[in-house]
């Protein structure tokens, strides 16, 4: 659906360059919700805005319904682009237009009947439950309703694409929400992919089904969103899954659990089915095996349960060994920690 090939995007200035984008290559297949996270100058809206041709690559391609963005001719491309909504941290909206007009405008820069804006504008105002604002202003709206009309603008040429530009950095926790839920419900009803960028892992974990992780202008970590979350290599992944999950004791508690002679402590993770085990109870009870349990955490990521242990293991080296031959069984991935 997008595709990006081995992207690069120079900004040339006075005396300098700067390399914003280097070889980014990924996919965003149809229907998928793309998250891309990163730091402030990471390149993330640099490479959202190559999509709708806002910015233009330096080299390589980006792949939008099969074609390279620029060798669309005008008109392709006029057509390419109705097939993209998109929404921005700020809204975007024109303050001197109502909200219906606002919604209305790509259809009536189009020439569309006025009956048929009426039916479309009145639906899409219905879906993002503004049904009884089209007549005010946005500056009478609050920010979760500025960008539902954002939203229903992007969709009124029902695209297949919507992009999405730190759409709820500017908003409360409880409206972000909300926003994403409606991003979630665009995404399942009308079959629309979602490819937005944001700097916020919560908004990560809560709508998209793939990540990519950029630095530096180049894409470090990539992958289902299960797989990212759980597994995640470089440091700054591995910061951004921390701001949402919590999978260690932190340095400050561990200096509170004294160290205790004949114990090892082992760090386990456990989804999905694992969950279910009794494992601690079978360690005891089957391997005879001692256990203080040192840090615990639960998560729903994508709608995984994903669970992270620390434990304390007191016994005889075999009953140990043994434990470690039943955990290696159940396909438990751990790891011996330092106390
Ligand atoms: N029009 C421009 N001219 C020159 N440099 C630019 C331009 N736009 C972006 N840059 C530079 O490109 C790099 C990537 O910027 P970009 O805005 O894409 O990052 P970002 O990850 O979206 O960051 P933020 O979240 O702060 O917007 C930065 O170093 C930025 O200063």
């Amino acid at each position: 659906m997008i595709e990006f090939k081995n992207v690069n995007k120079i900004f040339q200035q006075k005396n300098s360059e700067i390399q914003a984008l280097e070889d980014v290559s990924f996919k965003v297949e149809e229907q998928d919700i793309f998250g891309v996270i990163g730091y402030s100058g990471a390149g993330k809206s640099t490479l959202i805005r190559l999509v709708n041709v806002l910015e233009e690559k330096t080299s390589g391609e980006v792949i939008v319904n099969g074609h390279d963005i620029n060798q669309y001719s005008k008109k392709e491309l006029q057509s390419v682009k109705k097939n993209i909504g998109m929404i921005f941290q700020h809204f975007n909206l024109l303050n001197s237009k109502t909200v219906f007009n606002n919604v209305a405008m790509p259809l009536i820069l189009q020439g569309i009947s006025k009956n048929k804006i009426k039916a479309k504008v009145d639906e899409l105002l219905a879906f993002v439950g503004l049904e009884d604002k089209g007549k005010q202003y946005p500056n009478e709206l609050s920010g979760g309703q500025k960008q539902r009309v954002a939203i229903a603008r992007a969709l009124v040429t029902d695209p297949e694409i919507l992009l999405c530009d730190e759409a709820t950095s500017a908003l409360d926790p409880a409206t972000t929400d909300s926003i994403l839920k409606l991003l979630k419900r665009i995404n399942e009803q009308f079959g629309v992919t979602i490819l937005l960028i944001t700097h916020e892992m919560s908004v990560i974990q809560k709508i998209c089904n793939k990540v990519a992780v950029m630095e530096n202008g180049k894409v470090i970590e990539i992958g289902p969103v299960l797989d990212v979350f759980s597994h995640p290599e470089t440091a700054t992944a591995k910061n951004f899954v921390s701001t949402v999950i919590t999978t260690d004791i932190s340095p400050n508690l561990r200096k509170l659990i004294p160290e205790e002679q004949n114990a090892t402590d082992i760090k386990l993770y456990i989804d999905g089915e694992q969950v279910t085990q009794s494992i601690i109870n079978d360690l005891i009870t089957k391997y005879q095996v001692q256990i203080n349990v040192l840090f615990a955490s639960m998560s729903d990521i994508q709608g995984t349960p994903v669970g992270y242990l620390t434990l304390r293991l007191k016994g005889e080296q075999q009953a140990i060994q043994n434990s470690y031959q039943y955990l290696n069984e159940l396909n438990i991935e751990f790891e011996e920690v330092d106390a």
